[in-house]
């Protein structure tokens, strides 16, 4: 097995990565948790019939009273309406201070129930068992719990570390291929951000079935990425937000498509492409690593680009958690595997994008 410990003061936690873990998942979940009585697990509409039966079974063997409460799958579900829901299923079911969340399922899961978790009698714990590769290599680490708003991602949220993160890479097989790719986008990320050999070494093999066979590696360097970062700066203060590198173009595609129009990982991908070619009419990034980065993504069937408007690039300015009276922290690449924060003013940045 291969493992990792994020090491924060007080709320320290395990990545644990191997094939078929979920079998384990109740046994290592009670390693954790001594007192726990219930666990209330949180799954979508796809996830729950494949893999909610088989977890809950083995956590009812490990002496837990489980539930499992099942949202609609999609971004749409990260919502008020749905967090409501979810608060009135952990109540009904009995859930206490001491008693416990579990999230089964990708992103949208994750930073909901982590939410609830986080929110609900003002805070239980809670346990990530991520299922998609983008929730496997970014969203169940670091503590980000969120929801959307109307007026855009992630706006209601909180820190709220897991206990720990159970990764079965196996539970990757049963993902669509465009949701696999999703997840490629923020692991295409950790190379640009922080290791050039790591890009490399993906660029090599673009496809699902060389990448499913170094699958391990890929998990534990992005965790472990991730993993630093957030341990220098759990609050999103400096450092971490280098991991937001292609979000704030990101997130405007997102709300410009309704949640609907673009996942995540394909918003993240045009993002990254523009942030790239913004940093070299910023004159920080290599002129040739546009060209080299959008070959990377298209060739894992990722968007390099998507149409924006004006207003719809400065709603989603306006509303970025790295902004601060009328500037912006914007990331940018120096150099293909480094990052930098490059503060503008809000007017310029969308001056340049236009
Ligand atoms: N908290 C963070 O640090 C962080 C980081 C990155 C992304 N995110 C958030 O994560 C979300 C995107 O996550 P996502 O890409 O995992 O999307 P998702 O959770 O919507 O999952 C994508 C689709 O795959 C299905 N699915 C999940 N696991 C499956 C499996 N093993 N087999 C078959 N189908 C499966 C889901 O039902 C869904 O239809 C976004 O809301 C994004 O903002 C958060
Ligand atoms: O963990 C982080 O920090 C990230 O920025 C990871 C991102 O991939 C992720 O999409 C995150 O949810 C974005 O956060 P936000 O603060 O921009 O809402
Ligand atoms: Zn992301």
């Amino acid at each position: 097995m291969k493992s990792l410990t994020v090491s924060l003061p007080g709320r320290s936690y395990d990545i644990l990565i191997e094939r078929g873990l979920l079998d384990a998942a109740g046994v290592i979940t009670r390693s954790v948790l001594l007192h726990a009585t219930r666990i209330a697990v949180v799954t979508d509409s796809n996830v729950g019939p494949i893999y909610a039966s088989r977890v809950a079974t083995r956590m009812a063997a490990a002496g837990f009273q489980v539930k499992v409460i099942t949202i609609p799958a999609g971004e749409t579900s990260k919502s008020l309406d749905m967090l409501g829901e979810l608060y009135q299923e952990f109540l009904s079911f009995g859930l206490t201070r001491t008693d416990a969340v579990v999230a089964l399922g990708g992103g949208v899961v994750g930073d909901l129930a982590g939410f609830a978790a986080a929110t609900v009698l003002r805070g239980v714990d809670f346990i990530q068992i991520p299922t998609t590769l983008l929730a496997q290599v970014d969203s169940s680490v670091g503590g980000k719990v969120a929801i959307d708003l109307q007026a855009g991602k992630n706006l209601a949220g909180a820190f709220w570390q897991p206990k720990l993160v159970i990764m079965d890479p196996d539970v990757l097989d049963t993902l669509p291929q465009a949701v696999f790719m999703d997840g490629m986008a923020e692991v295409v990320k950790y190379g640009c951000i922080k290791d050039g050999d790591f890009f490399a070494f993906l660029a090599q093999r673009p496809d699902r079935k060389l990448l499913m066979d170094e699958i391990e590696h890929i998990l534990f360097t992005c965790c472990d990425i991730k993993r630093a970062v957030v341990e220098q700066d759990e609050r999103d203060t400096g450092e971490r937000m280098l991991l937001n590198f292609g979000h704030t173009l990101g997130h405007a595609y997102e709300l410009a498509g309704g949640y609907e129009r673009w996942s995540h990982g394909q918003a993240v991908a045009a993002g990254m492409c523009a942030a790239a070619h913004l940093g070299v009419k910023l004159g920080v990034t290599p002129p040739d690593l546009p060209e080299r980065l959008e070959g990377l993504v298209s060739a894992l069937g990722l968007p390099t680009a998507i149409p924006c408007t004006a207003e719809e690039y400065a709603a989603a300015v306006g509303l970025d958690k790295k902004g601060t009276g009328n500037d912006i922290r914007v990331i940018l690449l120096d150099a293909l595997g480094h990052a930098i924060p490059r503060r503008m003013d809000k007017q310029a940045l969308l001056e340049a994008l236009v």
